[in-house]
């Protein structure tokens, strides 16, 4: 059993049907699971318990239940003192929540609503097991908008992609797994981003060899979101980044703060990789039909996908791209608007989203969001388990798309899909700060990890 993020290894995520045969072939050679799991569950309780109540374990009907069941067993051996039950006990030390597993099928009732209410009341820790009560293993959503917000989740047997995306970060708490010492047999339905290592700078070279960017946005009073995507790409350590400030005239400056960013258009810099939209208005979608035909390379963000959302000709172009040589990069609203469907709908299904946009559209998608999910036609769809709060900041999303482009500048033969998880992790675990971060000082914390 172990804390399971951060992670600095890629991890196997499985869906509840996958997770189902992984079970029902492990129960085969090892019929002790549920025993296995209810030791897990007493062993972390004794770490997580605050003081010397007893603890409250709640049990639903299922083997969820019969984890919590086993569980209280332990406990009761050790000496603790357990309460099995559906009411609070006075003073609990830890509330362990058995209720509902991965056999959740339907809303909780307004009777389990209560359990839940009580729980988040009686002021004790709440350690749910496999998963929170109410939450969806595939989609992170809570059922009918309920689920119990944990403390602490330790998932057994496998990883499922709902504790990592969706609602599923804000209810898990910290997540420990324990994989219950069987490795599973079969292939996974997705996966957690490990950290993959910036690209190395060879001793000789110099700052051609390192890339190009070009970003393209910043229309009038928008210039702010373009020259942020630029400083992340040239802090990321592409050689040369250049701006084409939309309607902004040519003789000014790329950025008065950042002198080493370059004014630039597409006819001289045909072989850069695009970031393309930051900061765009209206403006960008004149522009993109030459881009997407021109640039090998694109990372797509903001008001580039609201320009192809509408249209279907770039929505054409986009698709007649080459294969792996266009990353775009959503957030849900902007996803929304590609797949034509209500935010709420999308986000329901943010695995199954991020596929069917990368399915329709022939490239790498980033959908944003806590647990970013990144999907390619034909790569496993990844989760980013890194991130929090401090990135639901302005400029951040101009950030990632920088990188990626600076990224991309560096490595040159790297799938869309490999630059996609590469940055969206670093720009993760780059955005785990308490508290509030500036676009800025987000940049400045991306250039400092290696
Ligand atoms: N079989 C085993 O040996 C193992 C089981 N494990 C545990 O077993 C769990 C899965 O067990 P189950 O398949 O029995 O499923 P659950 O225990 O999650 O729940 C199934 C039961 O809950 C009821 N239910 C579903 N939704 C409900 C709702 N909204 N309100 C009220 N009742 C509802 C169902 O009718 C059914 O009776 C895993 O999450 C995990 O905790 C793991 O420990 C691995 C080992």
């Amino acid at each position: 059993m172990h804390l399971l993020l951060p992670t600095t290894a890629t991890l196997p995520l499985f869906d509840v049907a996958a997770s189902r045969r992984i079970e029902a072939r492990a129960l085969t050679h090892s019929p002790d699971l549920m025993a296995r799991a209810g030791l897990a569950v007493a062993k972390l309780s004794l770490a997580l318990r605050r003081g010397d109540g007893p603890v409250w374990i709640a049990c639903g009907p299922g083997n969820n239940g019969g984890d919590g069941r086993v569980a209280a067993q332990r406990l009761t051996e050790a000496g603790v003192p357990v309460h099995v039950g559906h009411n609070a006990p006075r003073r609990p030390s830890l509330v362990i929540d058995a209720l509902l597993g991965l056999g959740l099928n339907r809303t909780p009732s307004t009777e389990m609503q209560l359990i839940f209410a009580a729980m988040a009341a009686c002021g004790a820790p709440v350690l749910s097991v496999d998963l929170p009560s109410g939450l969806l293993a595939d989609t992170g959503l809570p059922a009918g908008g309920h689920a119990v917000r944990a403390d602490h989740t330790l998932a057994l047997l496998t990883l499922k992609p709902g504790l990592l995306t969706g609602e599923g970060r804000a209810h898990c708490g910290h997540l420990w797994f324990d994989d219950l010492g069987i490795a599973p047999d079969e292939a996974p339905s997705a996966e957690l981003l490990g950290t993959t290592r910036r690209p190395a700078r060879g001793a000789t070279s110099h700052k051609g060899s390192h890339g190009q960017v070009l970003v393209v946005g910043g229309a009038p009073g928008m210039q702010g979101a373009a020259r942020l995507a630029a400083r992340a790409a040239l802090a990321c350590g592409a050689g040369r980044v250049y701006l084409d400030l939309l309607n902004l005239p040519a003789d000014q400056a790329a950025d008065p703060g950042r002198p080493e960013l370059m004014r630039g258009t597409l006819a001289a810099l045909p072989r850069a990789v695009g970031v393309l939209g930051c900061g765009g208005g209206a403006a960008v979608a004149a522009a993109l039909p030459d881009l997407l035909r021109q640039l090998s390379r694109a990372v797509i963000d903001a008001d580039a996908l609201n320009a192809i959302a509408t249209d279907a000709g770039l929505q054409q172009a986009l698709r007649a791209r080459p294969d792996s040589a266009t990353v775009l990069t959503p957030h849900p609203l902007e996803a929304a608007r590609l797949l034509g469907c209500e935010t709420a709908s999308l986000q329901a299904d943010r695995l199954a989203a991020a596929r069917e946009l990368a399915r329709r559209f022939a490239c790498t998608v980033v959908l944003k969001g806590a647990g970013s999910v990144i999907a390619s036609p034909s790569e496993r769809t990844a989760v980013c388990g890194s991130g929090g709060p401090a990135l639901a900041t302005a400029g951040s999303g101009d950030v990632l798309a920088g990188w990626l482009g600076g990224l991309w500048a560096q490595q040159p033969g790297a799938s869309a899909h490999a630059i996609a998880c590469a940055g969206v992790d670093a720009h993760g675990r780059a955005g785990e700060v308490d508290g509030v971060l500036r676009a800025g000082d987000l940049i400045e914390r991306l250039a400092a990890a290696r």
